[in-house]
């Protein structure tokens, strides 16, 4: 079967670290829907070295912990991150393209177990990474910021009005 067309997808919000756009300090990750995954291709740039030419592995991480944030959009509920558990399979070089592709990989109540594989550009894979990320409702954003923002984040992730059953 011919792949599903690639639906673009918006950043959480215009200064999040990992895809807003407006963040100077932010990764400025594209991510697209393909099918139930969600796909971003990063190149790792000096900014993001760890050892010399090479990508930091919280670069790394932080850009797979974003990702999983995007396959909230395909779930429709709003949940943040309770583990993350990253595999550096191979040193990741700063300048080449790696794709970053996530998706769930079950759910069982508030519990999201999420997992992402990271491929560089001779079909290596040098990451992989997973995380269990928990729904929260918009008491858990309420304290820490302006309530337009929050607001708006729920308005734009329309999380389902539901009971959490664990
Ligand atoms: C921001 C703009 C967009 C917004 C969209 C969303 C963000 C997108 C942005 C994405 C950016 C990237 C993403 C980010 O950066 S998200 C930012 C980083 N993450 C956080 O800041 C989260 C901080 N943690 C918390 O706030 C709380 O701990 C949360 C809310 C997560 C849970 O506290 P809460 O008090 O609510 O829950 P609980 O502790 O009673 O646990 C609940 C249940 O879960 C079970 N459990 C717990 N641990 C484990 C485990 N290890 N294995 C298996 N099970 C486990 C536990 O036993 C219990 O089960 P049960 O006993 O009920 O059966």
């Amino acid at each position: 079967m011919a792949d599903p067309m690639p639906i673009s997808l918006p950043p959480h919000h215009p200064q999040c670290l990992g895809c807003g756009p407006d963040n100077p300090a932010g990764l400025h990750l594209d991510v697209h829907r393909h099918g139930d995954t969600v796909v971003t291709d990063i190149t790792f740039d000096p900014r993001h070295r760890g050892a010399p030419g090479l990508a930091h592995g919280g670069a790394i991480s932080a850009a797979c912990d974003d990702l999983f944030g995007f396959v909230l959009y395909l779930v429709e509920e709003v949940a943040v991150t309770r583990t993350l558990t990253v595999n550096y399979l191979a040193p990741v070089p700063l300048g080449q393209p790696h794709r970053i592709t996530a998706r769930l990989q079950h759910r069982h109540g508030r519990r999201l177990h999420l997992e992402a594989t990271g491929t560089g550009p001779d079909g290596l894979t040098r990451f992989t990474a997973e995380a269990l990320f928990l729904t929260v409702d918009h008491n858990h954003f309420a304290p820490h910021g302006a309530d337009t923002e929050v607001q708006a984040m729920f308005t734009h992730h329309q999380p389902h009005d539901r009971e959490h059953h664990n």
